[in-house]
């Protein structure tokens, strides 16, 4: 894992959060995209060393959505920015850690992406994220 890409946080509506982001704590919005592949609208916000990732599911069968509807706002996911992640998930799967899907992802910005069930992460659900950098 080279370093902590994003933290994932998970929200209703990306309109309403965003002036606390923005104007309360004085953060910079880097962009807004939709994710069609992960059924979320995505806001990056810079916090300096990392991204927060604010999250809205685009529809009920979203992750997101589920997640909120149990658990409630807050944080999501935390993701690792990583090099040649279909080796990474390999590497991972040997070491008997519960890939959520065999293949990478389209994820935000053009990366590849995969995730890891927080059942066998100790709670945490992570990311892998791969930007070809
Ligand atoms: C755009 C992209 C990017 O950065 O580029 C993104 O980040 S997209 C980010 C959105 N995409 C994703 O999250 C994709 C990966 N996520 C998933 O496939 C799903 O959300 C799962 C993590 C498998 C959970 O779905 P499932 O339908 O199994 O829900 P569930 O409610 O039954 O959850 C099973 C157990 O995991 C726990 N659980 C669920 N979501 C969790 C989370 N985010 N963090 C920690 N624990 C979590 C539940 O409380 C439950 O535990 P108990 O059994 O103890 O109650
Ligand atoms: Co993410």
């Amino acid at each position: 894992m080279k370093k902590v890409d994003h933290i994932g946080i998970a929200v209703k509506d990306i309109e309403s959060a965003l002036p606390y982001y923005i104007e309360t704590l004085s953060l910079t919005l880097l962009g807004i995209e939709e994710v069609e592949s992960q059924k979320v609208k995505v806001a990056f916000i810079d916090a300096g060393n990392i991204k927060l990732e604010l999250l809205e599911p685009t529809n009920e069968d979203s992750p997101v959505a589920k997640f909120i509807e149990k658990r409630g706002e807050g944080i999501h996911h935390v993701a690792f920015g990583v090099t040649d992640i279909r080796s990474r998930m390999a590497e991972l799967k040997e070491k008997g850690v519960r890939l959520l899907q065999d293949e990478p992802k389209p994820g935000a910005g053009g990366a590849q992406v995969a995730f890891m069930h927080p059942k066998s992460s100790y709670g945490v659900l992570y990311e892998l994220c791969d930007k070809g950098e």
